[in-house]
């Protein structure tokens, strides 16, 4: 019998987030880390800037970060799992690259990366591999020896992850008015990415409409909806919607929107809805806003009665499932048996990205897959 605390050969894990503003002076600069070179248009920017300014300036997402940090700490140190975890972020401190210059100084040779989005596609996943790559390259160039760092496989399906969402998804049933709350509708809410980032999101043998992006969400909206089901006898109807759209209007986006969505249902007569943030693994800004404000202000507007639920964020289940996904890895790094722990009809995603997954439209060199430019 294997040690199951046993993370050989990884001796560290790295969490990997977006990154996001502090404090009101921070929100430009970062609006301009996240947008470099992507061709989002000016009026949008300042929006959105607009939506962080309505919160002081301050990202929920680094607090939410911190707490996924104590909450994973804390379940591993509760479960003998005797492995160091780091953070680094994307668009604001801390850096990536400063967190592996960290890593490298402390001796951390085999480097296990969390990113805080459970699905295939470029920003959620490609993106960050290119993030890695370019950081590995400013180490390599200040003449460090580098990590080898892999990624943990998409966690969208795992029970620790699906779980806290359901019972967020009841909460919010059991939280409306009795007399709508049979008829309450299900609307899965995930950011949108442009049509051709779907169609093209996972390994090439399943790019096609929607993509990976597109079947993975569909796969936790059922799961989530068959689970409530059973839960409270009634066959709650259910729509993937999409949120948070930021592209030029002539380029075509995941849709239908929420608002529009939410439109869509009161004039259909539905009585209630519930939306269901599966996109975001905390409550990141575009759920404060874009569901919270926005969406909220439009259901308000229509006196449609509507609830939030909750994302999975700190949950003990999903720092649960976390040391779960690294125990897996490290045995499957180590040559042993395994079998994922995974709900659905998917199955388990791969645990190396192939070469042509969620490919960028001009192609970098990204890290912790087939295509990678490190060992
Ligand atoms: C799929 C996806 C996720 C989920 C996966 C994951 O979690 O990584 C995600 C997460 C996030 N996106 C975030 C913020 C922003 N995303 C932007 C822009 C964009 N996002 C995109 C997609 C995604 N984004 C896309 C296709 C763009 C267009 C430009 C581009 O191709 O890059 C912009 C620019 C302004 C705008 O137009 O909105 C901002 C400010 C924050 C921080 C929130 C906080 O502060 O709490 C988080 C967690
Ligand atoms: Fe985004």
């Amino acid at each position: 019998m294997p040690d199951v605390r046993d993370a050989t050969p990884y001796d560290a894990l790295l969490l990997l987030s977006f990154g996001g503003p502090e404090g009101p002076d921070d929100v430009i600069p970062f609006l301009e880390n996240v947008t470099r070179g992507r061709g989002i248009p000016k009026e949008r920017l300042k929006e959105v800037g607009e939506h962080y300014f309505l919160f002081g300036g301050v990202s929920p997402i680094n607090d939410q970060n911190r707490a996924l940090l104590d909450a994973l700490r804390k379940d591993f140190a509760e479960h003998g799992l005797d492995l160091p975890i780091y953070w680094g972020n994307r668009n604001w401190a801390p850096y990536l690259t400063d967190t592996l210059r960290e890593m490298v100084a402390d001796g951390r040779r085999r480097i296990l990366v969390l990113a805080t989005s459970a699905y295939a596609s470029y920003s959620g996943c490609r993106q960050y591999r290119e993030n890695l790559a370019d950081s590995l390259a400013a180490l390599e160039a200040e003449g460090l020896e580098l990590p080898k760092v892999d990624k943990l496989r998409h966690y969208f399906n795992h029970p620790g992850f699906l779980e806290p969402m359901i019972d967020g998804v009841l909460a919010s049933l059991a939280d409306l008015p009795e007399d709508v709350r049979e008829g309450a509708h299900i609307a899965f809410s995930t950011h949108s990415i442009p049509n051709a980032s779907a169609d093209t999101s996972g390994p090439v043998e399943d790019h096609g409409e929607g993509g990976a992006y597109v079947e993975q969400h569909l796969d936790v909206a059922q799961l989530i909806a068959d689970a409530v089901r059973e839960r409270t006898g009634v066959d709650h109807p259910w729509r993937l919607v999409y949120q948070s759209r930021s592209g030029a209007p002539h380029i075509p986006w995941l849709e239908p929107d929420i608002c529009d969505h939410i439109e869509e249902r009161h004039a259909a007569g539905v009585p209630a809805v519930v939306i269901s943030p599966i996109g975001f693994v905390s409550d990141h800004m575009e759920v404060l806003y874009d569901l919270d404000t926005e969406a909220k202000a439009k259901a308000e507007e229509l006196g449609l009665p509507m609830r939030r639920s909750a994302t999975v964020g700190d949950d003990p289940r999903f720092a649960a499932a976390i040391r779960d996904l690294v125990l897996e890895r490290a045995a499957v790094e180590r040559a042993e048996e395994v079998t994922p722990c995974v709900l659905g009809g998917l199955g388990a995603s791969h645990n190396l990205c192939p070469v042509g997954c969620c490919p960028a439209r001009a192609p970098r060199p990204a890290a912790a897959g087939a295509d990678s430019p490190y060992a």
